[in-house]
């Protein structure tokens, strides 16, 4: 899916520039063969629904539409012209134009000209500025990143890095392979993204001026279990991209806040470089290819568009393992490209090599692994940043020069998985060896590192448990959840997302919420892929108490800034998805809340699911819940399955009643005559009036419930007639503002403030960092609000 901007058609031409025009090389193309380029997507254009589901957004410019009156009709045909932008002065005026496939085309020739030679004095004002890493950004500057990530760094307000970024960065610069472990929303896209940037970056510099004739090839590939996963991860990437004008940044003396960050929000002092008021992450347009280009490739993309985007030569692909294998076998260049990769990552290894991915991801490594012995490591020196050590082992550590380093990351990988990694780096040849014991197991280990010692880096919390998340359960009958969750929804506002375990369940619970007012939206593996971006971009991420229902698809890697809380609706089936789940929230060291609802019979699987994360059930503390108000929510959350019942019923009926008529349809038969009368006649077949009977009680239940919506939620002893009379005065919550809006008589507060204490709750243990790296860490503050 691509969007393009609309184009003006009818242009005047200055006759002073005319000769010069008829000099420049012309080629007639059509729409999919012009030269489109790919373009962020901005993340806050995503938050406010801007993009309405778009996998990617493409532009193009220096292209001019031609009409050509024939025979026919109007045909409409573009010319790329390749004479230099800055020469051209054609105006514009602006008439919608439509390609030759009746979409809208790309930008006037005159407009984007004038935006290429404006904006390209701007980039090279900008990018002859040295950016001063040591006074913007002296947390960033023992690595020596490429002046570029530092300005995208600084325009994000980075200032810092993430305790995995500091650990596993001078690893990765120092060309070893990492193998990085952290709680989740930790910043680990960047801690293998910004190594593989600043060496692209870094070699594209050492070789601009000299404009590759061929398509770039594949110098890095990351792989990720999900679709959604992979577009965040392309779009985390580009925004390093993204060039930046900091010279309008107040640089020298930045306000720092309590967490280490720019305080946006406070008034500027004096600094030492001066500042136009501009938005810090306003990028400044590039003039040609990007240096470094990212991109996604998953399903639910068209081929035709798969092949522009790799057409265009991409330098790091982000995929998934089954659309990517699917090309690959069509593609021999891309698997010749991906043999000779520069860097391999596989994010959420743990979760790629579950079931459904296990045979692609198998075959995709295979095509990594070396092919003779004589590429076997000769142990070199490595280059760049080197952590001081002196183990004899770890100082052979490192890939040779140009050789491809592995980076697998995850916030949960066993710990026997990564002793394994450790002890063997080219596990092929070891086929003699103890078999792996898990599926996991056996396809990491035929990862090939060609760092004779990988470097591991674990620093996720013991328990999975980030600090700032605050947990609790409720222990109810499972026909109780509905009202449970309802109660919830309703008694702490905000953006929640909900894990059921399947699609039917989301289905079901879709309807009932939606009969109760509440703004809830699905994501699942059935939904259109343009239909669940919708539901995530443009509809959960901008509603502030909008409720996602999702199965374990949106368990892994998808950063959603502003999830405050998580509800597991349905116990999750392993340790692991409960601590993925749960990091969807308190992400970047913000707080967040999470709530499990355990029926009696999932019991035995969450005591086994806290003893796999060694710890005790009995220490996640009970969300209280008021009965007297849940038992209201229970007569509404009735009304609203019944009506449910109700309307499935019809639905049904519907179905089997149109999948008839189509089949008498296709079999060239009067339905009137022959099977609707069989169909009435059915015993179970309901009878028009029945339907109608059907049609109406619906209705009737759906008055009750808005008449029964419409009645306030007064909590137990509370008089609304006289608000400081009553068992409990409303009055003074009502002056404090504690008051709750839906639920009178409660008191607004958080989800978790009011929680009842844990029983054996056990201190949080911090791991020491990893020897590789002897720095002191700060606790990460994460990025402000
Ligand atoms: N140095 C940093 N300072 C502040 N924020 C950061 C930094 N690095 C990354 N972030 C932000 O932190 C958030 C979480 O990052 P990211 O998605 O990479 O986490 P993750 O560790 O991969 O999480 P998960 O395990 O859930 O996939 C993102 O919004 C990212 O932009």
């Amino acid at each position: 899916m691509s969007s393009k901007p609309v184009a003006g058609a009818k242009r005047k031409v200055n006759p002073s520039k005319l000769a010069a025009r008829k000099k420049a090389k012309t080629t007639h193309l059509s729409v999919d063969q012009l030269p489109w380029k790919s373009v962020a997507r901005p993340r806050e254009a995503n938050a406010s629904g801007e993009l309405d589901g778009m996998l990617e957004l493409e532009e193009v410019s220096d292209v001019e539409v031609v009409y050509d009156e024939t025979e026919g009709g109007k045909i409409v045909r573009f010319k790329v012209v390749s004479e230099p932008a800055d020469k051209m002065d054609v105006e514009a005026e602006g008439e919608e134009a439509k390609g030759v496939d009746g979409e809208p085309v790309a930008e006037s020739l005159t407009s984007s000209a004038r935006d290429i030679a404006s904006s390209s004095k701007d980039v090279t004002e900008v990018e002859d500025i040295p950016f001063d890493v040591d006074g913007m950004l002296p947390e960033w500057s023992r690595f020596s990143l490429h002046d570029q990530l530092a300005r995208a760094l600084y325009a994000q307000h980075f200032t810092r890095p993430t305790p995995i970024q500091s650990q596993a960065l001078p690893l990765a610069l120092a060309n070893r392979d990492v193998v990085g472990v952290a709680e989740t929303g930790s910043g680990k896209t960047l801690a293998y993204g910004l190594p593989i940037l600043d060496h692209l970056l870094k070699q594209a510099s050492k070789t601009s001026g000299s404009p590759a004739k061929e398509r770039r090839p594949v110098r890095a590939l990351v792989l990720t279990p999900t679709r959604e996963l992979a577009l965040q991860v392309s779009s985390h990437l580009n925004a390093c991209l993204n060039s930046v004008d900091t010279s309008s940044l107040d640089v020298k003396q930045e306000e720092q806040d309590d967490t280490g960050l720019p305080a946006r929000s406070q008034p500027k002092k004096k600094g030492k470089q001066k500042v136009k008021s501009k938005e810090p992450s306003e990028p400044t347009k590039r003039r040609g290819p990007p240096p470094v280009s990212v991109a996604a490739i998953v399903g639910g993309m068209s081929a035709q568009k798969q092949r522009r985007i790799l057409s265009r030569g991409v330098d790091v692909l982000v995929a998934t393992p089954g659309r990517l294998w699917d090309i690959i076998q069509q593609d021999d260049a891309l698997a010749g490209q991906i043999e000779k990769l520069r860097f391999l990552v596989l994010d959420e290894a743990d979760r790629m090599i579950e079931t459904g991915h296990f045979a692609e991801m198998e075959s995709i490594l295979r095509l990594t692994l070396r092919q003779s012995q004589d590429d076997e490591i000769e142990r070199e020196p490595s280059s760049g940043l080197q952590p001081d050590n002196d183990d004899p082992e770890e100082s052979k550590a490192g890939v040779k020069e140009g050789e491809m380093q592995t980076f697998i990351f995850s916030a949960t990988l066993s710990k026997d998985l990564q002793k394994n990694f450790k002890k063997r780096s080219r596990p092929y040849k070891n086929k003699k060896g103890k078999p792996a014991s898990t599926l996991a197991d056996d396809l990491l280990m035929r990862l090939d590192f060609r760092d004779p010692t990988p470097a591991v880096v674990d620093i996720a919390p013991q328990g999975g448990v980030v600090a700032t998340l605050q947990e609790s359960k409720i222990e109810c009958l499972m026909t109780d959840k509905d009202a449970y969750l309802y109660y919830f929804l309703l008694r702490y506002p905000g953006r929640t997302l909900v894990f059921l375990s399947s699609i039917d369940g989301i289905r079901r619970l879709l309807q009932i919420m939606t009969l109760l007012d509440i703004p809830a939206f699905p994501l699942h593996s059935q939904l259109e892929q343009r239909q669940r971006l919708k539901n995530l971009d443009r509809r959960f991420k901008s509603s502030p108490r909008g409720v996602l229902l999702a199965t374990d698809v949106a368990a892994r890697g998808l950063d959603v800034p502003a999830v405050d809380h998580v509800v597991h609706y349905q116990a999750p089936r392993t340790a692991d998805t409960y601590v993925h789940r749960n990091g969807r929230t308190a992400r970047a060291a913000r707080k967040g809340f999470s709530l499990l609802m355990v029926a009696p019979d999932e019991r035995r699987l969450v005591r086994a699911l806290m003893g796999n994360l060694q710890r005790n059930e009995d220490e996640i503390p009970e969300m209280p819940v008021e009965l007297y108000m849940l038992d209201k929510l229970k007569a509404r959350v009735a009304l609203a399955r019944e009506i449910d019942t109700a309307q499935h019923r019809v639905r049904k009926e519907k179905h089997e009643k149109n999948w008839l008529k189509e089949a008498a349809e296709a079999m060239e038969i009067e339905l009137d005559s022959d099977l609707d009368v069989c169909v009435e006649e059915q015993e179970s077949a309901p009878t028009k009036a029945q339907r109608k009977a059907a049609d109406t009680k619906v209705s009737v239940l759906k008055a009750q419930l808005k008449n029964m919506l419409a009645q306030p939620l007064v909590a137990k002893g509370v008089s609304t007639s006289y608000i400081t009379s009553g068992a409990v005065s409303i009055a003074d919550d009502m002056l404090a503002g504690n008051f709750h809006e839906t639920m009178v008589g409660l008191k607004k507060v958080e989800a978790g403030t009011d929680l009842v204490a844990a029983k054996k709750r056990k201190p949080k243990q911090k791991k020491a960092p990893v020897k590789e790296e002897d720095g002191d860490f700060e606790e990460w503050a994460g990025i402000s609000d």
